[in-house]
This record gives C-alpha cells, sequence and structure tokens, in this order.
C-alpha cells in the first residue's frame, strides 16, 4: 500500500507531464508588484498564514461554501500576515484560478500551496500570482529541492521549505532556506502533533523565519508555540471552519473576544 504522499506525488508528475505537453499559457497579469512573506512575517509580534482550502485528503469537504475572494478578504481584514492558497485540484479541491482570484482581492503575501516537483510550476505560480511557493522536502531529493530553490528566487519569488522531522530540517538548512515550515502533520500517516514544532525549534538559529503548520486550533497552541520561540503559525482548518473569520483570528491571537 503506498502512502498518501507516495499516491499525491503520482498523480503530481502526470499532471506536470500533461501541462508541458499542453505548453504554458499566461494569464496577462505579471507584473504585479511582488509581496515578500518573509517582510510580513518579520513585522508582526505573531504572525498567521491563513490557508484557503476547501477539503483536505485527511479531513475530506472541510468546506462547503467556498468563495476564495471572499475568504481572503476576511483573512485580509482579520490582520493575517499573508494568506496560503491551495492550488492541488485532485486531493484538495484546489486551483490555479482561485490563486489568480485571491491575487486580484489582496495586497497579502500569497503562497501557491501544492505538491512543486518540476520548474514549470514556479513558472505557474508566478504567472497565477503567487509572491512564493510551498518547497517539501520529504517530496524532493536534496539536488531537486536545491534546483526549484534556484528557480523560485530567479523568477523573484520567495520559498517556504518544508520539513517533518530532523533530518529534514537538516536538509532544509544546508540548501539555505530562509523560511522554514515545521508541518506537525505527517503526511504519511496525518498522525498531528504540535511537539514536532516545539522539538525542531530548539535546533534552528533565529536567523531562520519558522513557520508552524498545520492542527492549530487556539491560543493555547500559539501560546505553547511563542514559548519555543516560533513566530509564525500556518493555519488552515480553524479558519475555514470558522464563520465569523475575523473573530475566531483574534481570538487565536490574543486568547479573548
Ligand atoms: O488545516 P490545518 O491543519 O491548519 O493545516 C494547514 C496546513 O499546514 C496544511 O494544509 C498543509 C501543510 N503542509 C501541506 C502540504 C500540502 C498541502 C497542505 C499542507
Amino acid at each position: 500500500m503506498k502512502n498518501i504522499l507516495e499516491k499525491i506525488l503520482l498523480t503530481k508528475q502526470k499532471e506536470v507531464l500533461a501541462r508541458k505537453e499542453r505548453g504554458l499559457f499566461f494569464r496577462p497579469f505579471w507584473d504585479y508588484p511582488r509581496k515578500s512573506l518573509e517582510k510580513a512575517l518579520k513585522t508582526q509580534d505573531f504572525a498567521i498564514i491563513a490557508e484557503i482550502k476547501k477539503a483536505s485528503p485527511s479531513k475530506g469537504l472541510i468546506a462547503r461554501e467556498f468563495h476564495p475572494k471572499k475568504i481572503a478578504e476576511e483573512y485580509e481584514n482579520a490582520g493575517a500576515a499573508a494568506i496560503s492558497c491551495l492550488t492541488d485540484e485532485p486531493f484538495f479541491h484546489g486551483h490555479l484560478e482561485f490563486l489568480a482570484a485571491v491575487r486580484e482581492v489582496t495586497k497579502l503575501p500569497l503562497l501557491r500551496k501544492d505538491f512543486i516537483i518540476d520548474e514549470i510550476q514556479i513558472e505557474e505560480a508566478r504567472a497565477f500570482g503567487a509572491d512564493a511557493v510551498l518547497l517539501i522536502v520529504a517530496a524532493l531529493s536534496p539536488e531537486k529541492l536545491n534546483s526549484l530553490l534556484e528557480k523560485t528566487y530567479e523568477l523573484g519569488l520567495e520559498a517556504l521549505v518544508e520539513v517533518h522531522d530532523e533530518k529534514e530540517l537538516e536538509i532544509a538548512i544546508e540548501v539555505g532556506a530562509k523560511i522554514i515550515g515545521i508541518n506537525n502533520r505527517n503526511l504519511k500517516t496525518f498522525e498531528v502533533k504540535i511537539e514536532t514544532s516545539l522539538a525542531l525549534a530548539a535546533k534552528v538559529s533565529e536567523e531562520i523565519i519558522l513557520v508552524s503548520e498545520s492542527g492549530i486550533k487556539d491560543h493555547a497552541d500559539i501560546c505553547l508555540l511563542k514559548a519555543a520561540g516560533i513566530k509564525a503559525a500556518l493555519i488552515g482548518e480553524t479558519l475555514m471552519r470558522a464563520k465569523d473569520k475575523e473573530a475566531t483570528l483574534y481570538q487565536l491571537l490574543k486568547g479573548q473576544k
């Protein structure tokens, strides 16, 4: 039996091949002023990257009503530092067009959240309005990670490099990642443990920006992260399920209404 990450990556390889056969089509959109994710994460006391995600393999359908532009506006009004938008179609019900739609309404840095295995997906990310891309260490050889990172910088984008354990963290540091996401969710088993972030944070030097990802549900979680010296979190489900996203984001940060 293949684990879910292996399944997703197989599907992704087919997607990339098909895209290459069709050729890239560019939207007429390219000189949008890029926003720095790094800067946005540094300027707040605790920064939240708010995620737009309709469904996931671990949770199924998360949001029945789904209007990416409206959600992006709510996130920006609520004081999110940046927005992450899922573009994977088969497993997360995302779309590249959601990214472009969100770009039209937000000035916040925008992250393309997908399983990136090929340079062409970074060109797409830029073409559809992203400022940054996610690169998952578990999905790539160190050589491929390196070349994707180079491509990212060459296109004027930034990368959130995702790790889940100490070995992956070492690789991320080795390739010079400036922003490292620690995924609390094991992509092979779906198990979520915030302790993953707490334990790995101690091994990272101050110049690197750490983002704790997945399973963050309340202010108590954020207090734990802060105590471990982590200054940013990527939050999807908790916000996507909230009727009042503004109030929920405020509660996450402040612990009260
Ligand atoms: O919805 P959550 O538990 O708050 O998690 C958000 C984010 O961390 C998660 O969507 C994620 C982390 N890494 C990924 C890689 C691909 C797709 C999705 C993800």
